[in-house]
């Protein structure tokens, strides 16, 4: 066989769809496949299932044989393993049965050969938007063989109601039947709301994300439940999008991002696709394929379904009016002196030994020499002392927002930088409507111990493509000399460094340099 160079498309992520064929073209595998490719993954099918369906009825449903479910598996395995998974129509136990065994036998196998893993989001496809059942007539399928294999189930309020084996007729049953099914099925759910239609609220589209474990995420959003809402779009072109929910959630998994991105990101993508899209039997229409989305409004607002506190709404921190400039952080007074000296404007004091005898003296000089210089001094952590003190503004990581008291601290017209590793903590950040967001690690640091991966510039540039103009965006981690050019070009607003300059030996000096390659370099190379 020919030694074929890579070419661009082979560095596309491989996501498989495993589902049935829709005839008419809206949802399953052809749903799947459009998405994925729009999605910019290369798309993989394993047919489960012949349907013989339009807009408006399923006519026929023919399952493939074993055999032919069991070699697609096998033949991709071999030469296009998944970076993703999406399940959709399973048409009998049998298949279940089958899929399950081989998800448990066949792929970790591969996954310990190759050092990869492979998530698995599971659509529970049980009746199709003209109302037709998919799933065979008599007998109610067993989910229970996928126990422990699932990295994500979302049933919507229908499916949910038949897998824990009650009628939901308000929230909170709902919210406990995720929890449920989350428990007997060891996964993260997204219980889907969408087809409750205006029942529950005329005006949303509701989603309950019940989340168990979730890697390469911060705690504080694991072992949590949030209620995503978006608008609801008034439309019945709605044949479909189930199917493309989930495999926008494996394709945005497939590129690398968490669980929670990819569920924020798939919701927006849904939404864009119902707000564009068409008709084309007597039925319901299919859903738009509009790209990675970059509208904001389209992406749904989180709130915490959990007792205990939660983040406020509405109240507006200090805007900052220019830019916040080269941003040092640092952990000594003299590194802070000796950089106001060198003419930085926004500087930040953060010191993680809480015990330091002399920490609130530091603060409160820290701002005294902010003053002196006309900077802006940010406190990391330490919000009391900040306010105390009538700092600049206050640093705070998402779990240090729900210690703080955020009103006292935009009542006292203080400004507010917010910590964000995601997609999901950026919309939750912005949702406090902050001075500042910082997007981190971008590269890999040892400042700090993350539970994050680094971000990458590519995902630094998708944050950007959402956020800017918004909120002025910061980046950190790993930055230095070298690198600054290419964070330049993604387009965020500036840029916070600790190494780069806590380890050189004439920091002024280097604070100068540093400030003018990002003062200069170009935003398009
Ligand atoms: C500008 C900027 N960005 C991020 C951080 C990190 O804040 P946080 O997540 O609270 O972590 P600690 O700094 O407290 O360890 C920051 N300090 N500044
Ligand atoms: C505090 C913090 N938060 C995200 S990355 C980081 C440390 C960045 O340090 P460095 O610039 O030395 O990589
Ligand atoms: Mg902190």
């Amino acid at each position: 066989m020919a030694n074929l160079e890579p070419t661009s498309s082979a560095l596309k992520p491989v996501v498989w769809s495993i589902a049935g064929s829709d005839s008419g073209g809206g949802a399953g595998i052809q749903a799947d496949l459009a998405t994925m490719n729009d999605l910019a993954c290369h798309a993989c099918t394993v047919i489960t299932t012949l349907t013989a369906q339009s807009s408006v009825a399923v006519n026929l449903v023919e399952p493939v044989s074993d055999e032919m479910l069991l070699a697609q598996l096998d033949t991709l395995l071999q030469d296009l393993p998944p970076k993703a998974i999406k399940i959709g129509l399973l048409a009998n136990q049998r298949q279940i049965d089958l899929l399950s065994r081989w998800l448990a036998l066949d792929l970790p196998d591969h996954n310990k050969r190759n050092g990869t893993e492979v998530a698995v989001i599971l659509d529970p496809v049980m009746i199709a938007s003209c109302g037709d059942r998919l799933d065979g007539d008599d007998t109610r399928l067993d989910f229970t063989p996928f126990k422990g294999l699932l990295t994500l189930i979302t049933p919507n309020a229908l499916e949910l109601g038949e897998l824990v084996g009650q009628t939901l007729t308000d929230m909170s049953q709902y919210h406990q039947a995720a929890k449920d099914l989350s428990l007997s099925l060891d996964t993260n759910v997204l219980a889907k709301g969408g087809d409750k239609g205006p029942a529950w609220r005329s005006d949303l589209a509701q989603d309950i994300f019940v989340c168990t474990r979730a890697a390469a995420c911060s705690e504080i959003h694991q072992q949590a439940s949030f209620l995503l809402s978006s608008q609801r779009i008034a439309s019945n072109n709605n044949h479909g999008t189930g199917c493309t929910l989930s495999s926008a959630i494996a394709s945005v998994m497939a590129s690398g991002f968490v669980l929670h991105d990819a569920i924020v990101v798939a919701k927006a993508y849904v939404s864009a696709g119902i707000k564009h899209s068409y008709r084309v039997g007597d039925g319901p229409g299919p859903l738009a394929r509009t790209g990675w989305p970059k509208e904001l409004s389209a992406f749904p607002k989180i709130s915490s379904l959990d007792d205990g506190p939660s983040l406020p709404r509405g109240i507006k921190f200090k805007a900052i009016d220019e830019r916040l400039g080269l941003y040092p952080v640092v952990s000594e007074l003299s590194l802070l002196e000796t950089l106001l000296r060198a003419g930085a404007k926004t500087i930040q004091l953060r010191i993680k030994d809480e015990n330091d005898p002399h920490l609130e003296d530091k603060i409160a000089q820290a701002i005294v020499l902010g003053r002196d210089y006309q900077a802006k001094v940010f406190i990391n952590d330490y919000w009391e002392l900040a306010l105390k003190h009538n700092a600049y503004g206050v640093h705070l990581g998402q779990e240090d927002l729900y210690d703080a008291d955020l009103k006292r601290i935009a009542d006292a017209q203080m400004a507010l930088g917010i910590s964000s590793h995601s997609y999901f903590e950026l919309l939750l950040a912005s949702q406090i409507t902050p001075s500042y967001i910082a997007l981190g690690h971008i590269f890999p640091t040892t400042t700090k111990e993350m539970p994050s991966a680094p971000q990458g510039l590519m995902k630094l540039q998708h944050y950007v493509d959402l956020f800017k103009g918004h909120y002025p965006l910061v980046a950190i981690g790993g930055i230095n000399a070298s690198r600054i050019p290419k964070v330049k070009t993604t387009g965020v607003d500036d840029i916070a460094v600790v190494r780069a300059l806590s380890e050189s030996e004439q920091p002024g000096a280097t604070y100068r340099a540093l400030s003018s390659a990002w003062e200069q370099a170009n935003v398009v190379e």
